[in-house]
């Protein structure tokens, strides 16, 4: 098993992307802790992750010319972040900035990112977009109390945080259906499960890249299992061209869908496909109405977690 799992995983970070090109370090910003976390179903059961729409503030769309040197040049800033953490880290399981991250509030580039406490448990809760996460994360925190976080709701909201320097860096990759650097998400996942206070996540829309499973399994917490909403392309863009109709989102459009399903394709299923070749994934199928999928979903549960 655990050779079966290097291998798979060698192979996989050699499809990996290559590493963002280095740049000098920026003044990072204090994050705020995003606001719905506990109970706060942030997609709604109907809604799902259009919820998180409110408040969307859609920017003026980059030029053709603007959008690759902002892309290069938010890469170079959190590619400088995640060179100073690592070079900063005494060990490996442990990264730790030169001030605590609780002075004076958290900070991305002063952040320590501490290992979870013993006893967390983390699902991650993956599948293309609008398979349904997001309804079915409510679902379950109101049955076994697990905290929801998506990823993509806690980038959301930095994008909106008035002041954040990564306001448009995060809404260009969300437009065009990229992958955030995962400095930034990382660091937003790990604050807000701190502030969270609880010790059962669903981690909800990430890893999106096999980097980043990696990473965060290395600093913050291994994945208990991986819960994989399976949904043919068809029926997902069908849910989110409806949802696009009051989400707000600026990505429930055709145009980044497609861009979003490719990402999926290319770089997201391999994330399944890793966690699935050891024996972590737990499929469940899409293709049914939300309470069909959550009597599956939830027998998983009732399994592993009652
Ligand atoms: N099983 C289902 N059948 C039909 N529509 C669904 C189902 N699950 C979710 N939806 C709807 O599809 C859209 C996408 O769901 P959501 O939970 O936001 O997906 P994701 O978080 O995976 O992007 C939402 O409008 C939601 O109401
Ligand atoms: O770990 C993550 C999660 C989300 N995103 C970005 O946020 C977008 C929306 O993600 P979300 O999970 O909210 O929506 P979904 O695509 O599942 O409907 C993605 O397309 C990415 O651009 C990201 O970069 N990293």
């Amino acid at each position: 098993m655990i050779s079966r799992a290097a291998s798979a995983r060698a192979a996989l970070l050699a499809r990996a992307p290559a590493r963002l090109p280095s740049a000098a370090l920026a003044a990072l910003p204090a994050v705020r802790a995003p606001q719905r976390l506990m109970s706060g179903p942030a997609h709604g059961g109907s809604g799902g992750s259009g919820g998180s729409g409110s408040g969307e503030q859609p920017k003026p769309g980059p030029s053709a010319l603007q959008l690759p040197l902002m892309l290069l040049a938010g890469a170079g800033l959190a590619s400088a972040v995640y060179y100073w953490w690592a070079a900063r880290s005494p060990s490996k399981n442990r990264t730790t900035g030169p001030e605590s991250a609780h002075e004076g509030g958290p900070t991305l580039g002063k952040l320590a990112i501490d290992p979870a406490e013993p006893g967390t448990t983390v699902v991650f809760v993956l599948g293309g977009p609008g398979a349904g996460k997001g309804t079915q994360c409510a679902r379950l925190v109101q049955d076994f109390g697990f905290v929801h976080l998506s990823a993509g709701d806690l980038l959301r909201e930095e994008r909106n945080r008035p002041g954040s320097p990564y306001g448009e860096l995060i809404n260009t990759y969300i437009k065009e259906g990229k992958i955030v650097p995962m400095e930034i998400t990382i660091a937003l996942l790990r604050i807000a499960m701190s502030k969270s206070g609880g010790k059962r996540f669903l981690v909800d829309g990430f890893p999106r890249q096999m980097d980043q499973a990696l990473k965060f399994e290395e600093l913050v917490c291994e994945s208990k299992i991986v819960l994989y909403f399976e949904c043919p392309e068809e029926e997902m863009l069908k849910r989110l061209l409806k949802r696009g109709e009051t989400s707000g989102r600026v990505d429930d459009n055709i145009e980044s869908i497609r861009k979003r399903f490719e990402t999926f394709r290319d770089t997201s299923y391999p994330v399944i496909e890793y966690y699935d070749k050891i024996g972590k994934v737990k499929k469940v199928s899409c293709l049914n109405p939300v309470d069909k999928v959550y009597a599956q979903t939830r027998r998983i549960f009732d399994e592993m977690f009652k």
